[in-house]
């Protein structure tokens, strides 16, 4: 389990990126961190792609149903205008934002604002997604998580897409999306 650094002095301020596949538990993780920063009495503004409207055009849900309101946006530059006098930023979805995320993490920790960043690590292809690679290089610190292989049972880190569509961006959930093990996603179809 993630547990928070304790950096005193002036100069805090760091980049947790929490990764992994569909239904690996990485909203609730972001949710369970956000909630701990709320509980030390944390300013905090929370962030959203504005095209994530899946659940809720505003709140970011898990699976589970979980939920935290949060600022839909177009583009991460807006993070930096709107994350004033705040201790912590949090972002979900991370994958779908534009090239600048990486560099406006950077900015924000900068400032010295604990940024906790969640995305999947790979699409449904298997190939890294959008500017997750660029985030995790950038990271101070790493979470990758796993779902359960609705397969066999072992540990997923692929989101299989259930559907034919070949676009790279296709919202959805357990009706186009299953996580599955590195066997069972080679396996394809099932
Ligand atoms: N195959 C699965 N493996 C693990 N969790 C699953 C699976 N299918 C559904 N879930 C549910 O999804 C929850 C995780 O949801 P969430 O945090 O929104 O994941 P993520 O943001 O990584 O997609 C789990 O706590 C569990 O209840
Ligand atoms: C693999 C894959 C996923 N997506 C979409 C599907 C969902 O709307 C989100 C991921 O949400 P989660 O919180 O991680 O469950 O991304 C996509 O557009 N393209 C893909 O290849
Ligand atoms: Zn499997």
């Amino acid at each position: 389990m993630f547990i928070e650094p304790s950096l005193a002095g002036e100069r805090r301020g760091w980049i947790e990126v929490i990764c992994g596949s569909m239904f690996s538990g990485k909203t609730e993780e972001l949710l369970r961190r956000l909630k701990r920063a709320r509980i030390a009495n944390l300013k905090m503004e929370i962030f959203k792609p504005g095209i994530d409207i899946r659940y809720d055009e505003q709140q970011i849900v898990s699976h589970d149903e979980n939920k935290v309101m949060s600022t839909p946006i177009d583009n991460s530059q807006q993070i930096l205008l709107l994350a004033q006098e705040v201790d912590v930023v949090g972002i979900d979805e991370a994958q779908f934002f534009d090239a600048e995320l990486p560099y406006v993490c950077d900015q924000l920790a900068l400032r010295g604002i604990r940024v906790i960043v969640a995305g999947l690590d790979m699409d449904y292809r298997g190939r890294p997604f959008g500017i997750m690679p660029a985030l995790l290089a950038k990271a101070d610190y790493i979470t990758k998580l796993h779902a359960i292989c609705v397969k066999c049972g072992n540990i997923a880190s692929f989101s299989y897409r259930k559907t034919a569509s070949k676009e790279t961006v296709l919202l959805g959930e357990q009706d186009v999306y299953e996580p599955r093990c590195r066997h069972c996603y080679y396996e394809k179809p099932a």
